[in-house]
């Protein structure tokens, strides 16, 4: 398919077209140099990708949007399809294209592509078919980026953000894995709805690796400031441990639920891909749970294990990664999950 500009052009003479209608203000100071546009590439336009660029769209965070993927007519329908929905948004240049190239001076590359799970499967089982594919499509996005922020989605996305450092040669600031944002939200929808509040009012993380061995840190879990095991406790309010862990387990099965369901997983994933988005281009400085190089924190000591720590995110990537209290047992936990990243690494060779 030919590179596909994102044309919202009326044709050649669409230039005068638009000159002829609208007459110049007498007078009117030259503008004032224009800021630099912010663009970001989608690389996969499959639900996931699909999802992540309407978020993207709907909120106003980009300028620029470019797309691209290895099928060239269902890349083109999709962009037609947003493009078509340009009266409702915010201006932003949608452009879709099989070559990697169309990506050049991005602010943000998200990395949606490869395979997905079915059915029962496991996140580490599509490794290596989408290692194979991170080969060929890192070093290209890094040459066409140099100074972007990578943000990794596809699965199993803790090793291969790993494998997306290796390949880029980025500094790991500029290396990022969706995490465990996305598992937070689902712990804190469940909260939320256990104690019938509002999500968003909700302060809980779920660290470690994106799926199974994944930890809840509910010793640090608030409700609108009020740290609710504590509040529990003082108030002499009994509950079941095993009632926590089942929210938990609800959370690693989610995911499961949702695949078994629909098919995959697109709708949370892209609210929660588009927050990073907005916390790093916005230099908002929050903090999110992602995945990050986790080396030297919360006594991770060996290897080079990416999983997601509570990190602060802006313009420049991660910024740091906060020092939250853990029990014993959630640092245990924590570190168990970072060995099991940490042999599927090994079998990686990279
Ligand atoms: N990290 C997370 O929280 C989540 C991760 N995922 C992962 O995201 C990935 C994508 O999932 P879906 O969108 O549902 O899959 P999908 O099958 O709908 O889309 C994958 C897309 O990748 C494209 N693709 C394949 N090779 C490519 C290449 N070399 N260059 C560019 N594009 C290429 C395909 O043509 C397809 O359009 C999967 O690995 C899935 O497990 C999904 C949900 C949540
Ligand atoms: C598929 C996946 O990783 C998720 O929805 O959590």
């Amino acid at each position: 398919m030919q590179k596909t500009a994102s044309s919202s052009t009326l044709g050649p003479d669409g230039l005068d077209i638009a000159q002829s209608f609208f007459k110049p203000i007498q007078g009117a100071s030259p503008p004032p140099p224009t800021s630099r546009s912010t663009k970001i590439s989608v690389v996969g336009v499959g639900n996931v990708g699909m999802a992540i660029a309407q978020t993207i769209l709907t909120q106003g965070l980009a300028d620029e949007i470019a797309l691209v993927d290895v099928n060239a007519e269902k890349l083109r329908g999709e962009m037609l399809d947003l493009q078509h929905a340009a009266a409702f948004l915010p201006r932003t240049k949608i452009s879709a294209s099989v070559d990697y190239s169309s990506t050049l001076a991005s602010d943000l590359v998200i990395v949606t592509a490869g395979a997905r799970q079915i059915p029962g499967e496991s996140r580490l089982n599509l490794l290596q078919r989408n290692r194979a594919l991170f080969s060929k499509m890192i070093p290209p996005l890094a040459a066409g980026s140099p100074e972007t922020i990578m943000l990794i989605v596809s699965n199993p996305v803790d090793v291969l953000t790993y494998v997306a450092w290796k390949l880029s040669g980025f500094p790991s600031n500029r290396v990022i894995g969706s995490g465990t944002n996305l598992d937070s939200s689902r712990f804190r929808f469940l909260i939320a709805d256990h104690l019938d509040l509002n999500a968003q009012d909700v302060q809980a993380y779920i660290i470690g690796e994106h799926g199974d061995s994944s930890v809840a840190l509910w010793s640090s879990i608030s409700v609108g400031g009020v740290p609710i095991l504590s509040f529990l406790e003082r108030q002499q309010i009994a509950y079941e441990k095993h009632t926590l862990e089942k929210i938990h387990r609800e959370v690693v099965e989610g995911a499961y639920e949702v695949i078994r369901l629909k098919g995959y997983t697109s709708w949370a994933i892209g609210y929660s891909v588009a927050s990073l988005a907005r916390s790093i281009l916005r230099d908002q400085r929050s903090i999110h749970p992602v995945s990050v190089l986790a080396k030297g924190f919360y006594g991770i000591d060996g290897g080079e294990p990416f999983l997601s720590l509570p990190a602060q995110l802006g313009r420049s990537g991660v910024l740091g990664v906060t020092n939250i209290h853990l029990t014993e047992d959630e640092a245990k936990q924590l570190q168990e999950s970072a060995k099991t990243i940490l042999e599927v690494q090994s079998q990686l060779g990279v």
